[in-house]
Parts: structure tokens; sequence; C-alpha cells
């Protein structure tokens, strides 16, 4: 029996936050918490949970929660002078009641937040903004996030900064999975003091740490997990870099909420 999509606001009993939940009607659905603006959970029309979230994270802010989506803004990484990926992930966002109307008709089954100024981040960045997002969950289970940033600064002076989607996607074993739509591309390596590089191979293969941001990748890339029988579709619009990031066995050891082995299910 068909059902029809739902949103539901509930407060999580394991983490007494509050999230929202998204249905579709075919058996998909998604949770995003108000706690980062961050989804947690997506499961597609198959049953199959996409995303990875880390059986040791904490729940608590000012903690960012390790694992889903995190939304990394004003700034990614460590390139500027604020918080490691800036501070919209530990903040808490709000339910946006009248968002400005899209240019294109998106799902109907979806949820529209909004970050913004306040005065304890104005001392820290002195920018104001509001960064609206719409996390919509499509009648065939895909996720689709939208964010739209805009200056409200009352003198009008332009600002720069960088913003992401932090996703860690669930895989069954990271040595089995490979990526297409990255080969071939210039990359900056973390690892190597962002020193520009030149992918080789004809896809990103993991057998070790990896921490590389590709630039002006594709609009598709290809996620596929050879143990899970899985191919997963990214498309992307208008953000033109990707990040490929694992830890591997001693970063991840190091990290206090984040499992031993658990690099092994994530990318
Ligand atoms: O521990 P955090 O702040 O969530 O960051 C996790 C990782 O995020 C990745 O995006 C970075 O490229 C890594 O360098 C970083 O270690």
């Amino acid at each position: 029996m068909a059902g029809t999509a739902s949103v539901e606001r509930v407060k999580d009993r394991a983490t007494g936050l509050d999230k929202f939940v998204l249905r579709e009607a075919r058996g998909s659905s998604v949770e995003v918490y108000l706690y980062g603006g961050q989804v947690t959970f997506w499961k597609n029309n198959f049953g199959h949970q996409l995303l990875f979230v880390s059986n040791k994270a904490t729940f608590k802010p000012p903690k960012a929660i390790r694992g889903g989506i995190q939304i990394c803004f004003p700034q990614l990484g460590s390139h500027g002078v604020l918080e490691q990926h800036g501070f919209a992930r530990n903040r808490f966002w709000s339910v946006d009641e009248s968002p400005p109307p899209f240019p294109v008709a998106t799902s109907n089954c979806h949820i529209d937040l909004i970050l913004k100024t306040s005065q304890e981040d104005l001392k820290m960045w002195p920018h104001s903004y509001e960064f609206r997002l719409r996390v919509a969950l499509s009648p065939r289970g895909d996720l689709i996030l939208t964010s739209r940033i805009r200056n409200i600064s009352s003198d009008g002076k332009p600002f720069q900064f960088t913003f992401a989607y932090h996703t860690y996607f669930s895989v069954s074993d990271i040595s089995e999975v490979r990526v297409e739509g990255l080969e071939t591309l210039d990359y900056l390596d973390n690892l190597q003091s962002k020193r520009r590089c030149t992918e080789q191979g004809d896809a990103v293969v993991f057998e070790s740490e990896v921490d590389k941001v590709y630039l002006s990748a594709p609009p598709k890339i290809v996620i596929i997990d050879h143990e899970k029988k899985r191919t997963l579709v990214l498309r992307k619009e208008g953000l033109p870099d990707v990040v490929v990031w694992n830890p591997w066995d001693k970063k991840a050891k190091a990290m206090p909420d984040f499992g031993d082995d658990e690099y092994k299910n994530m990318l």
C-alpha cells in the first residue's frame, strides 16, 4: 500500500535534540537536526542507510556530530582564522518559516532551515548573513540539499567565505571502494602542506590516509562500493571542488568521537 510523504518534528529520545524526519511514499527517509542543520540519516527506497554516523558520535553541543552531512561555513578546514570547518556545524539552526521562492520547484517533502548572524559570532566573523538550507527528499529517494547564502550587512560590503557539505558516506569496506569522476584532476594534498598534484589513476582507490581537495571537479561523481554492489551518484551545482578524506587507522585512533576501525566503513 502506498503511503504519502510527510515531514515531522520530533525530539530524539537518545540525544534530547530536535530533529525533522522526512518520509517519502516509497519508503525513503531522511533525518535532519536543528543542531548544525545536519542530516544524519538517509535511507533510500531499498532500505539502505547511505550515510555514516560514528558509534562514538556525541550529540552534545558544542561538539559537531561526527557523521552525516556537516555544513562547514563560513570556513572549510583550516583555511582561515576561524575554528576548523567554521561554526555553522555547531550552532542551532531555526526553521525558516517563509523562504523566498525557488526558481525551480523542489520536492514537496522538504524542510527549510536558516542560520543567521548572532552577536557572539559577529565578534569572530564580522559579517551579517542569512544561510538558508533546504533539505528535500524526492519520491525516488534522492536527497537534495540547496544552500542560499545572503549578505545582509547594512553597508552592503562584500565578504568572502568557504563552504562545504562535509559528507560521511557509509561504505562496506573502504579498500573495496572506487570513486570515479576525479581522475586526471589536479588536487591540493592536505597531507603534503597543500601541495598541488595531479591524480594519476583511472579512479580513486584507498590504501592509506587520504586528505585531498580536487579542484574544479565535474558535476557528477560516482562512488562504487563493490562489496555492497552499490553505486552512489552524486551531483553538484555551483560548488567547484570535492574533498576526499579518510583518516585511516592511526588518525582514527586519535579521534575521540570515532571508533578505531570505523575508517573502514566511511568515505
Ligand atoms: O575533525 P574535524 O574537524 O571534523 O575534521 C575532519 C577532517 O575533515 C576533512 O574535511 C579535512 O580535510 C581533514 O583534514 C579533517 O581532519
